[in-house]
């Protein structure tokens, strides 16, 4: 089965705030664009995904992904979160009702074409699944199989908001890349262990990461 993808990116001025300390504010919109740029460049390399439509309303944004590959839906209605990926999961479907949809957050730097690969085979044998995040707490995936709404509820306590609502949780291991999202500064040397995309670790590079 081949996915498309949505992925929600929120106006880059205002993106990764909880990475405050770790990265001043002229330095923050590029490392948000960074890590939206490996993540998309590494669903595009993954056999399992057929195209990615990342939702925003940021101009340059869109810009860098679509030159990726990436399909830019506009940012609507302006509902938040939960609302930009129902209208991009309900765009996709539009054209193509029988599509395979699955929601991946914008901020995966270390993924692997190969690990999202699993995982994304593993949920087409439910209607809808999800994959907790590296903390246990958030959601890094939500699919949903022809036939079935996304139903997003991504944010605060996701893990249990979309175990709640029926979507099987996907027990895997070994599939830490698509796990890892970055939030925190924490967050961020554990995608540099595991090893970030080129853009990424580009402006890694211009971050004083100090040892814990
Ligand atoms: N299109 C769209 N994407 C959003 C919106 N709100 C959040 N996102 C994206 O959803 C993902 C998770 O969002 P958040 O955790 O709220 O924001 P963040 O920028 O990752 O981090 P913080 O500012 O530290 O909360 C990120 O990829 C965001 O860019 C929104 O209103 N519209
Ligand atoms: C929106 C989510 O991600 P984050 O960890 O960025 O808050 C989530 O986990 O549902």
């Amino acid at each position: 089965m081949q996915w498309t993808l949505v992925v929600p990116l929120k106006p880059l001025a205002r993106a990764k705030s909880r990475l405050s300390d770790t990265a001043a504010d002229g330095l923050r919109p590029g490392l948000a664009l960074a890590f939206a740029l490996d993540t998309v460049a590494a669903a595009l390399a993954c056999p399992a995904v057929k195209d990615v439509a990342v939702v925003t309303g940021d101009a340059l944004a869109g810009r860098e992904l679509g030159a990726l590959g990436a399909h830019i839906v506009g940012d609507e209605p302006g509902g938040g979160l939960n609302a930009a990926l129902a209208h991009a999961a309900g765009v996709v479907r539009t054209s193509r009702p029988e599509t395979p949809v699955a929601a991946l957050n914008a901020d995966l730097p270390a993924l692997r074409p190969l690990e999202l690969a699993r995982v994304l085979d593993a949920a087409a044998e439910f209607p809808r699944a999800f994959l907790p995040d590296a903390a246990k707490i958030g959601t890094t995936l939500l699919a949903a199989s022809p036939g079935n709404e996304l139903r997003p509820a991504f944010g605060t306590d996701s893990r249990a908001r979309h175990r709640t609502s029926g979507a099987v949780e996907l027990l895997l291991d070994a599939v830490d890349s698509v796990r890892q999202d970055v939030d925190t500064g924490a967050d961020l040397r554990a995608a540099l262990v595991l090893g970030v995309g080129p853009r990424t670790a580009a402006m890694a590079a211009r971050l004083l990461i100090k040892e814990q």
